[in-house]
């Protein structure tokens, strides 16, 4: 099970999504988030990903973090350039227009995942020309859970659920709801905004650990 997590704001919060094994990380660029970061701040903490990562020939096992740039109050052009600017893999849209994610889906070298609810859509991966789809609740970043059934259709292919879920819900989810990866990001906070290291580690294992 593929793992994001997003709204790390410290360098420490990075070596805890690393040490806990997960295979992405998000830096929230929105203005009127509470997980907020500067694209200078972005860039620093992208950079501590990428300098932490063994020595070429190591025997560690630690492997790359793909990097996702979160947006949903910039315009595109403004996007493309933060995602330019701090070097991510990802470029996460919430509420983009249909015209501006096939815009971004051309960009050479970055992968767009478009971020919606089962009450937005579509829920077709791919059907703005995304290279994935994050399944959301409409209040993102809120910690609020959605109904799964919803859905008209379940999606297939790359699809991460996201919405609300926890070290202590996450393995359930996964088993109703068969995603390709998961996110979060209230659900591994103690304090709202502030990332909690041991439930970072906790949500981890529990989505990595296999379901029947
Ligand atoms: O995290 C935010 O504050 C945020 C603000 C505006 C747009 C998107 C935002 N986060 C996007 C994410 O990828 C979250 O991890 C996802 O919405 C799940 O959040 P949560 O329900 O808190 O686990």
């Amino acid at each position: 099970m593929y793992v994001k997590i997003c709204g790390l704001r410290t360098p420490a919060d990075v070596d805890a999504v690393r040490s806990a094994g997960a295979d992405a990380l998000g830096v929230v660029l929105s203005r009127t988030s509470v997980r907020a970061v500067s694209v200078e701040h972005a860039r620093s903490l992208v950079a501590h990903a990428e300098a932490s990562l063994p020595a070429a020939g190591s025997h560690s096992s630690a492997k790359p973090l793909t990097t996702v740039a979160v947006v949903h109050d910039l315009g595109i052009d403004e996007a493309l350039a933060a995602a330019e600017a701090i070097g991510v893999d990802v470029l996460q849209l919430h509420g983009y227009s249909h015209t501006d994610i096939c815009r971004a889906a051309e960009v050479e070298g970055l992968e767009i995942w478009r971020a919606t609810s089962a009450q937005s859509g579509p829920t077709t991966v791919g059907a703005h020309g995304e290279d994935a789809l994050l399944l959301d609740s409409s209040t993102p970043g809120s910690g609020t859970t959605w109904d799964l059934g919803t859905l008209d259709e379940r999606p297939t292919g790359r699809w991460l659920l996201a919405g609300g879920l926890s070290p202590d819900t996450v393995a359930e989810a996964i088993v109703a709801a068969r995603p390709w990866g998961v996110d979060v990001s209230s659900g591994v906070e103690a304090v709202r905004g502030t990332k909690d290291h041991g439930l970072i580690h906790r949500f981890v294992e529990a989505a990595k650990t296999p379901t029947p």
